[in-house]
């Protein structure tokens, strides 16, 4: 008998470095991770499946999982993963209005750069299409401070005051985790922690019959 899938749009953007396609690879099935990852070109796209992430050592325990009744739903989601460089940036917005989640990565050591990063979110989370109406008001954001091992990173804490992210995000649901994308560190977590918010928002969409 097999389980209904549901699918999922997301797109990965942020600035070039950051490490976007780093976390997507970490998501891929052993036997696809490419060896190593170069700059994005444009951009890719991802399919990966996350239900019961136990990939390695990483094994998936979101609490919500469990107490929110949807950690048996088979997800199946589709990233946009984005080029960061500035030349690529404007191809961004054309998947806003289709999307049902935004991974949005920042490489917390780039310090020089936090003032471009914080322009670039703005654009991003005021972009009409991602507030065309309710819904699109709450697409919600995952932010991964990734680099969380290089020198002088600035915690998830340090980067919601530098970036007033609080005042940015206004009603979205939105959530940092502090990773290490090369070694795998809180990937999971952060993934786990969208697929939970989409799937009830999706729920809820269902309840009220849209
Ligand atoms: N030290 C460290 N290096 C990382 C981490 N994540 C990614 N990197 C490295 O950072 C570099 C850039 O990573 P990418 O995943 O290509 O970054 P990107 O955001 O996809 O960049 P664009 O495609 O140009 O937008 C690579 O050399 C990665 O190995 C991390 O958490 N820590
Ligand atoms: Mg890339």
């Amino acid at each position: 008998m097999g389980q209904s899938k549901t699918k999922v749009d997301i797109i990965a953007c942020g600035l070039d470095n950051s490490g976007k396609t780093t976390i997507l690879n970490f998501f891929r099935p052993a036997n696809e991770k490419m060896e190593t990852v170069t700059a994005t070109i444009g951009y890719n796209v991802e399919t990966f499946q996350f239900q019961n992430f136990n990939y390695q050592t990483n094994a998936y325990n979101y609490k919500s999982a469990q107490n929110s009744g949807t950690g048996d739903k088979k997800v199946e989601f589709t990233a946009f993963d984005m080029g960061g460089a500035k030349k690529f940036r404007s191809l961004w917005e054309s998947h806003y209005s289709t999307v049902q989640g935004i991974v949005f990565v920042i490489d917390s050591s780039d310090v020089l750069r936090l003032c471009v990063v914080k322009d670039e979110l703005e654009a991003l989370l005021q972009h009409p299409d991602l507030n065309a109406d309710a819904g699109r008001k709450r697409v919600p954001v995952l932010v991964y401070a990734n680099k969380n091992d290089l020198e002088g990173a600035k915690t998830p804490a340090e980067l919601t005051e530098l970036l007033d992210l609080p005042e940015l995000m206004g009603d979205r649901p939105y959530n940092i985790f502090s990773s290490d994308a090369r070694k795998g560190v809180a990937l999971a977590e952060g993934m786990g922690w969208l697929q939970e918010t989409v799937l009830l928002q999706l729920g809820d969409q269902k309840k009220k019959g849209k």
